[in-house]
């Protein structure tokens, strides 16, 4: 099955439109493990116990576990996740962007050595360092079209004057994904949550596109403006929240509170797309 098929089939069979993002920040941890790098591995598992009925996907970011050498822990979770929760595609948010003999070996770290289901993907090098992530059959490549933060409109937000019809960048580039960089229907786009209106944009440029969006919780994001810009019945999105749903509690309560904030992100989500 393909990352957008293990989408729709995981999005069916939980009802749900979350993505709980990895993000494991020891400082952040409960006691008695607040500041112990060495159980990155056991919170995270902990948090996907706790959630892994709730979600879409599950997204670890790769810089929390390279900023404490936990790659072995990295490996780790995504073993356990295959193991424990077969049925939930994973994007390693790695946002890599190189020439293509560079990329061929990040695409070989993704898919090969985290055994990812799809990688995120900074577009600013061009096509030709996508490709190398394109030529793993039915694996997901995500690009970054308009992020989430206030220093996402310094480039993403300027109009390309020699384009015709004179596009913003993400508009240019949500076209392209959807059309003629899309050789084989691998690609998907990333949009902020905290950007309904262009989200909205991108969802009319690209139709058919699975569009991973954070920014829901801790940024700020309106769950519901999200889904009525960007939800359709056959094309995927992947609402991601990380600390929101990780540090609900710092307390003995910890895996709870993670649940709880899960279910309620994932009813909000659910009773817009019904609504
Ligand atoms: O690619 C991403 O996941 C991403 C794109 C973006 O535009 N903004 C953004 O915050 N993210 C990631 O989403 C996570 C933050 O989620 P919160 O903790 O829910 O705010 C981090 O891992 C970011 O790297």
């Amino acid at each position: 099955m393909n990352f957008r098929d293990q989408l729709l089939a995981a999005e069916r069979k939980h009802d749900s439109l979350l993505c709980v993002g990895l993000d494991p920040d020891p400082e952040k941890f409960p006691a008695p493990w607040t500041g112990d790098a060495s159980r990155i591995f056991d919170f995270c598992a902990r948090i996907v116990d706790a959630t892994k009925d709730l979600v879409l996907a599950f997204k670890p970011q790769i810089a929390y576990f390279a900023a404490h050498r936990a790659e072995d822990q990295l490996e780790q979770l995504m073993a356990y996740l295959r193991r424990t929760a077969p049925e939930v595609p994973v994007i390693l948010d790695a946002k890599r962007g190189d020439i293509g003999a560079t990329a061929e070996q990040y695409a070989r770290e993704a898919f090969e050595r985290y055994q990812a289901d799809a990688v995120t993907l900074s577009p600013f090098m061009g096509l030709d360092s996508i490709e190398p992530y394109l030529r793993w059959p039915g694996k997901g490549a995500i690009l970054l079209c308009r992020t989430s933060n206030a220093g996402g409109s310094d480039l993403q937000a300027r109009t390309l004057a020699d384009v015709e019809g004179q596009p913003k960048l993400f508009e240019h580039l949500a076209r392209l994904a959807q059309g003629e960089w899309n050789r084989n229907g691998q690609l998907g786009l990333v949009v902020g949550a905290t950007y309904p209106e262009e989200l909205a944009r991108v969802r009319a440029l690209a139709p058919t596109l699975p569009l991973l969006i954070p920014g829901i919780g801790a940024q700020g994001g309106d769950a519901a403006a999200t889904v009525r810009a960007a939800w359709r019945a056959d094309a995927p999105i992947i609402v991601s929240s990380s600390r929101a749903v990780l540090y609900a509690s710092n307390g003995a309560d910890w895996q709870a509170a993670a649940r709880s904030a899960a279910i309620a992100a994932r009813e909000q989500l659910n009773a817009a797309r019904r609504g």
